[in-house]
C-alpha cells in the first residue's frame, strides 16, 4: 500500500509508517493506538491518519466541519464519548469517528453503532477492562544457547533481521558447523545442504525458520505470553463478564500460562528443577560429601588401635612417608565405607539419576587419603553433562509449551483487540443511554432538520435539568428571542445533533430527522465589534460561504455584534438572500430580526423563543422556538411589565407602542 495515497500522509510520515510493523493493517482497522506507536507520531496525528485512511476507503472529500465553532462542537461530542471509555485504546479509537457527508461512511458507522448500543455496560466488564491494554512485543530478548548457521550471505542478512534474539553465524562447511555445535547447545542450520551432515551435538536443519518461530526461538512466544499475561487474563475476564465468545479457549490459555513463569521460562517441571538445582549445588554437594567421608574416617581412626610395625615406623620417621599407606592397610574397610558414604550423600543431595550417578564413583575414588577430597576432573565432566541435560530439558519444555502457545498467538491478539473494541462500543452504548439517544433518520433527498425532544448534554446545567427542545427548519430562518432564552443553546443542540448524525451515531433527542449536510458552518457570537481588518475578513468568509457548494448547514450566532446595528441588519439580510438562493439550510440568531426582515428582498422566516411568563421575577421561557413568530425581546417585556404595573403608565405605554 502506498502510504502517501492516504489523505494527510506526506513523504515523511509515509517513511515513519513504513517502520511500523502492521501499519497497513492498523490503517485498515483505524487502530490509532497501533499507529501512534510509529516513531515520532503523536496520537493526534495518528488519529488524523486513521481518519485519512477511512476517508480514502470511502472516497470522502472530508472538510465537513468547516469552522472553528463546528470543530469545537465535534470535540465536545467526542469528549462526552471518550469520558465513557475505560481504556486508552478506546479513547483514541473513538477519534476515528468523524462527521462525513459520504453515505457509505455514515452507513458503516450506523450499522456498527446499531450493535454497539445493544451492549450491556455492567460493572464487571468495566472492572475487567481496566486491566486490558494492547499487547506489547518483547524487546531486547537474547538467547545465548542457540545459534543460526548459514553459508549464504543473503540468508545471513535475512536471518539477522528476522531473529535478532539469536546469534547468526556464517559457516563454510561441516567442520565449521561442528565447531559451532561445540559452543552452543543447539545450532539451527538454515541451508538444505547441511541436511544429513553427521555432526556431534544438537544440530538441526530448518531451511524455513520464519515458518517455525516456535521451534527456532520459542523464547519469543514465551516472552510474549509472560509479558502480556495480566492483559490476556483481563481480556478473558472481559469476555466472560460480557458474555461474548472469546477468540481462544480460555481454559487452554490459562493452562498454558500456568506452565509459564513471569520471566518466560517454563515452570512446574520436576526434572528441569532437579537438573537446575544439581548444576547450582554441584560444588557444595561435593564438598559436603567429602566432609561426610572425613567425619566417618575421623571417627574410625579415633576408635582404632593401630599396630605399626617397627620398619614402617622407621620409614615413616626417616623418609617422611605419608600415613596413606598405613591408612590403606589398616583402615581399608573403613576408607571404603567412608567413600561409599560420600558417594551416597553426593547422589542423594543432587538427586542424581542412573547414568549420572556413575560419576559419583569417579568423583570420590583413588588412593586412600585423609582428609579425603573429591576429584575435580570427573566433577567438571558431570557439570558439563548436567548443564547439557538441563539445557536440553529446558529447550524441550520451551518448544513443547511454545507449540501449545503458537496456536494461541494470533487468537491472543484478537482476544485483546475484541475486548478493546468492546470498550469502544460500550462507550457509545453508555453515551446513548446516558443522554436518552435515538437513531436519527437521515433524509438523503431532503434538506433542513426536524428535532423533537432534543436535550443537549453540552448545556451548563446538569443533563437531568435540560429542557427538551422541539425545533425544525427548512431553508433559512432567523431565530429571535428573549435574552438567555436559549438561542445559543438551540444552535449548539442543532449543531450537535447534526454532527452526531453525520458521524453515524445516535443523537440526544426523542426523534430527529436530518437532511444530508455537505458541510457544517457554525459561527459563534463574536466578542464585541470587530476592527476594520477583522470585519473585512469576516465578510470575505461569508462571501466564500454563499458562493460555495449546496447542501450546507449554516448556523450563525448574533452576527450583528461585529459592527453597528444598522449595517449589520443589511449585511445579514444580504447573506440570507444569497443562502436562500443557494438552497442552504441556515439559522441566524439575531436581536435585529425586524430590521433584517425589512432590509431583505425575499421573505425571511423568523422563529422565536418566547417568554411565557414570570416566576418570582424570573422569565419563564418556552425553550422550543415558536415557528413564524417574532419573539418579543427582553427590553420589550420589561417595558410591558412597567406599563401594566405602574400607577402612572403613560410614559411606558408610549414606549411600548414603539416596539
Ligand atoms: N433547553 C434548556 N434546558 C435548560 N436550560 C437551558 C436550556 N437552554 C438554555 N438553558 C439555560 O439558559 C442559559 C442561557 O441560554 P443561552 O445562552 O442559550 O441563551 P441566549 O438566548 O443565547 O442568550 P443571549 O440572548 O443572552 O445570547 C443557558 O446557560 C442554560 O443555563
Amino acid at each position: 500500500m502506498e502510504f502517501t495515497s492516504v489523505p494527510g500522509v506526506g513523504e515523511k510520515t509515509a517513511e515513519t509508517l513504513s517502520k511500523l510493523d502492521g501499519a497497513e493493517d492498523a490503517l485498515r482497522r483505524g487502530d490509532v493506538a497501533a499507529l501512534a506507536r510509529a516513531p515520532g507520531l503523536t496520537e493526534g496525528r495518528a488519529a488524523a491518519i486513521a481518519r485519512g485512511a477511512i476517508r480514502r476507503r470511502h472516497d470522502d472529500p472530508g472538510g465537513w466541519l468547516a469552522t472553528d465553532r463546528a470543530r469545537e462542537v465535534y470535540e465536545d461530542a467526542l469528549g462526552l464519548l471518550q469520558e465513557r471509555a475505560v481504556t486508552g485504546y478506546a479513547e483514541k479509537r473513538l477519534r476515528t469517528l468523524y462527521p462525513s457527508a459520504t453515505e457509505s461512511r455514515i452507513e458503516e458507522v450506523r450499522a456498527w453503532a446499531a450493535e454497539a448500543v445493544e451492549r450491556e455496560p455492567n460493572e464487571a466488564v468495566v472492572e475487567a477492562l481496566e486491566g486490558v491494554q494492547q499487547p506489547t512485543e518483547p524487546r531486547g530478548l537474547r538467547v545465548r544457547e542457540r545459534a543460526l548457521a548459514t553459508a549464504d550471505a543473503e540468508r545471513y542478512a535475512e536471518a539477522k533481521d528476522a531473529f535478532p534474539e539469536l546469534s547468526v553465524e556464517v559457516v563454510e562447511d561441516a567442520r565449521d558447523l561442528a565447531e559451532l555445535a561445540r559452543s552452543y547447545s543447539t545450532v539451527v542450520a538454515l541451508d538444505e545442504s547441511f541436511a544429513g551432515v553427521d555432526v556431534d551435538g544438537d544440530v538441526r536443519v530448518i531451511p524455513d525458520p520464519e515458518e517455525h518461530h516456535e521451534e527456532v526461538v520459542p523464547e519469543r512466544l514465551l516472552a510474549f505470553f509472560a509479558e502480556n499475561r495480566a492483559e490476556l487474563l483481563a481480556a478473558v475476564d472481559v469476555h466472560e463478564a460480557a458474555g461474548i465468545d472469546p477468540a481462544l479457549d480460555p481454559a487452554a490459555l490459562r493452562d498454558a500460562l500456568s506452565r509459564l513463569d513471569d520471566d518466560g521460562t517454563p515452570r512446574g517441571d520436576d526434572e528441569l528443577r532437579r537438573l537446575t538445582n544439581a548444576v547450582d549445588d554441584l560444588d557444595a554437594a561435593a564438598s559436603t560429601a567429602a566432609s561426610v567421608a572425613n567425619d566417618h574416617l575421623r571417627d574410625a581412626i579415633r576408635e582404632q588401635d593401630v599396630t605399626i610395625e617397627g620398619t614402617d615406623f622407621l620409614s615413616l620417621v626417616e623418609q617422611g612417608a605419608r600415613v596413606d599407606s598405613l591408612l590403606s592397610r589398616e583402615l581399608a574397610d573403613e576408607y571404603d565405607a567412608a567413600i561409599r558414604k560420600a558417594r551416597e550423600h553426593f547422589v542423594d543431595a543432587l538427586q542424581l539419576q542412573p547414568g549420572e550417578d556413575d560419576f559419583a564413583e569417579r568423583v570420590f575414588a583413588g588412593e586412600p587419603t585423609f582428609p579425603t577430597e573429591h576429584n575435580e576432573e570427573p566433577l567438571n565432566r558431570l557439570r558439563t553433562e548436567l548443564k547439557a541435560a538441563r539445557d536440553r530439558r529446558a529447550a524441550k519444555l520451551k518448544s513443547g509449551l511454545a507449540s501449545d502457545l503458537a496456536d494461541l498467538r494470533e487468537p491472543a491478539d484478537d482476544l485483546i483487540a475484541d475486548a478493546l473494541e468492546l470498550d469502544v462500543e460500550l462507550a457509545v452504548a453508555r453515551f446513548a443511554r446516558d443522554f436518552d439517544c435515538v437513531v436519527p433518520e437521515i433524509d438523503e433527498a431532503g434538506s433542513g432538520f426536524s428535532i423533537e425532544g432534543g436535550r443537549s448534554p453540552l448545556l451548563d446545567v446538569p443533563f437531568a435539568e435540560a429542557e427538551p427542545v422541539d425545533y425544525g427548519v427548512e431553508g433559512v430562518t432567523l431565530l429571535s428571542g428573549v435574552n438567555s432564552g436559549g438561542k445559543t443553546s438551540t444552535l449548539d443542540l442543532v449543531a450537535l445533533i447534526v454532527t452526531l448524525a453525520h458521524m453515524g451515531l445516535p443523537v440526544p433527542a426523542a426523534s430527529a430527522r436530518v437532511g444530508r449536510v455537505s458541510e457544517l458552518h457554525y459561527y459563534a457570537k463574536s466578542q464585541g465589534t470587530l476592527d476594520a481588518g477583522a470585519f473585512e475578513s469576516t465578510l470575505r468568509d461569508f462571501g466564500e460561504l454563499v458562493s460555495g457548494a449546496a447542501g450546507r448547514l449554516v448556523l450563525v450566532d448574533e452576527l450583528e455584534s461585529i459592527t453597528e446595528p444598522g449595517a449589520s441588519a443589511k449585511i445579514i439580510a444580504g447573506i440570507l438572500e444569497a443562502l436562500d438562493e443557494q438552497g442552504a439550510t441556515g439559522v441566524f440568531v439575531s436581536h435585529l430580526a425586524r430590521q433584517i426582515r425589512e432590509a431583505a428582498d425575499v421573505d425571511v422566516a423568523v422563529d422565536g423563543i418566547e417568554a411565557v411568563g414570570l416566576d418570582d421575577g424570573e422569565l419563564v421561557v418556552n425553550r422550543s422556538p415558536k415557528k413564524d413568530h417574532l419573539a418579543r425581546s427582553t427590553p420589550e417585556l420589561i417595558v410591558e411589565k412597567l406599563a401594566t404595573e405602574s400607577s402612572d403608565p403613560g410614559f411606558y405605554e408610549g414606549l411600548l407602542e414603539k416596539f
